[in-house]
């Protein structure tokens, strides 16, 4: 790959990212102090929230300014189904402020902001812009505008995920996670919740301390992390950015795993056969969002794994940023086949092969993936 291919994109995609974690982290301060700030619920009753849609429709905003509308296909989670219901004019106005304010902002991460305040019409045409349909050729930037909502709002880990495609290949990543913790094990929701109240301090975002940007580029052999820029600092670029590796650890009895907290998400027996199988000994840390995805390529942890109910297609906005950050900085992604995941067949991971196994290195990835064959050949007896 050209050294400099793609290099506009990974820094407008750097810069825009830290400014929809700015936005998140605004709305998430308002929804824990003021109780309810416009949470939906979308006909699958997951639950959307004003950043959601915020991020999704100044992240469209941002994407088309830098890189002309025409030529910007975005493959995003979130439509304007919920937000056009005649219940749903309160939603509008908090959607439609919050991306002005953030707009507005913009100088401070290097970007443009609109020349005048954008009116509902116009953040409603930015949402409804990402409703590309990705697929095997061509350009396609990958939105999860706010990844881990119901996180979000438990004052908990969620992140926000932009990648970019190109014929069929994830190509760069990028993965904001605001609430990303001072302390590895402050990951695990249920700690972080004791560790809160017995110190009787605030489940705030700033309680947490470290919020961080993870970015790569396919092929670059690095990756890396930027903290979330705070207060009144300006955004340099590339603003005293680290590379990142995964961890050395292959022994599976010092690795740690991560794995969704919802058991709706991910089978938790099942994943904790395979972890007893290869021997892994510590308790698995449950975190919300791709920050498990941010944990493997940093170095905190060393196993992710999710598998699925049978029926449910996995999106490729839920992947996308966190695979390419993994593998640049060293790890493995794979199916529970051991195949990589594609990224060509439209919204969904078509062809999953039963559930996604992300290890820091070759040998845990192997032991895991005969583990998954061995147990589903005696589950299948
Ligand atoms: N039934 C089911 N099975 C598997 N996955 C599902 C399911 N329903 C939803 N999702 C997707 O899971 C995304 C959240 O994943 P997490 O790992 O953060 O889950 S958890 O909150 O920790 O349980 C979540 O992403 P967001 O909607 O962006 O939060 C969904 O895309
Ligand atoms: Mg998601
Ligand atoms: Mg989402
Ligand atoms: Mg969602």
């Amino acid at each position: 790959m050209e050294v400099d291919k793609y290099a506009k994109e990974l820094e407008v995609a750097v810069r825009i990212v830290h400014l929809a974690c700015a936005l998140c982290g605004r709305v998430q301060d308002r929804l824990l102090t003021m109780s309810s700030d416009h949470v939906m619920s979308k006909d699958d009753d997951s639950p959307v929230t004003v950043a959601d849609l915020s991020v999704q429709a100044t992240i469209s905003w941002l994407l088309s300014d830098n890189f002309g509308s025409q030529n910007v296909s975005i493959v995003a989670e979130e439509d304007v189904e919920t937000i056009s219901k005649p219940d749903s004019a309160g939603l509008l106005e908090a959607v439609v402020n919050t991306v002005n304010e953030s707009l507005e902002s913009a100088s401070k991460y290097g970007l443009r902001s609109p020349e005048t305040i954008l009116g509902s019409s116009k953040v409603l045409e930015a949402i409804r812009h990402c409703n590309s349909a990705g697929g095997p050729t061509g350009r396609h930037w990958v939105l999860d505008p706010v990844d881990g909502t119901l996180g979000f709002l438990r004052g908990d880990q969620y992140a926000v995920a932009l990648a970019l495609i190109e014929d069929g290949k994830v190509v760069l990543g990028v993965l904001g996670c605001p609430n990303y913790p001072v302390k590895t094990e402050w990951l695990n929701y249920h700690h972080q919740r004791r560790q809160t109240t017995s110190q009787g301090s605030s489940t705030t975002p700033d309680a947490w301390g470290k919020g961080c940007v993870l970015y790569a580029r396919r092929s670059s052999g690095e990756a890396w992390l930027q903290p979330l820029i705070s207060g009144d600092k300006i955004l340099e670029w590339p603003n005293c950015a680290r590379l990142i590796r995964v961890s050395s650890i292959d022994d599976p009895a010092l690795a740690t795993r991560c794995e969704p907290v919802e058991r709706a998400n991910s089978d938790h027996s099942f994943t904790a056969g395979l972890a007893h199988s290869v021997g892994l000994r510590k308790q698995p840390l449950h975190v919300h969002s791709m920050a498990k995805y941010a944990a493997i390529a940093r170095g905190d942890a060393e196993i992710f794994m999710k598998f699925a109910k049978s029926g449910y297609k996995e999106k490729i906005w839920d992947h996308a940023a966190g695979v390419v950050i993994v593998e640049e900085a060293g790890g493995v992604v794979t199916d529970a086949g051991g195949r990589p995941l594609d990224f060509s067949k439209g919204m969904y991971l078509e062809g999953l092969d039963r559930g996604i196994i992300v290890c820091s290195g070759v040998i845990l990835h192997e032991k895991l993936i005969e583990a998954v064959y061995a147990s589903w050949d005696s589950s299948n007896l």
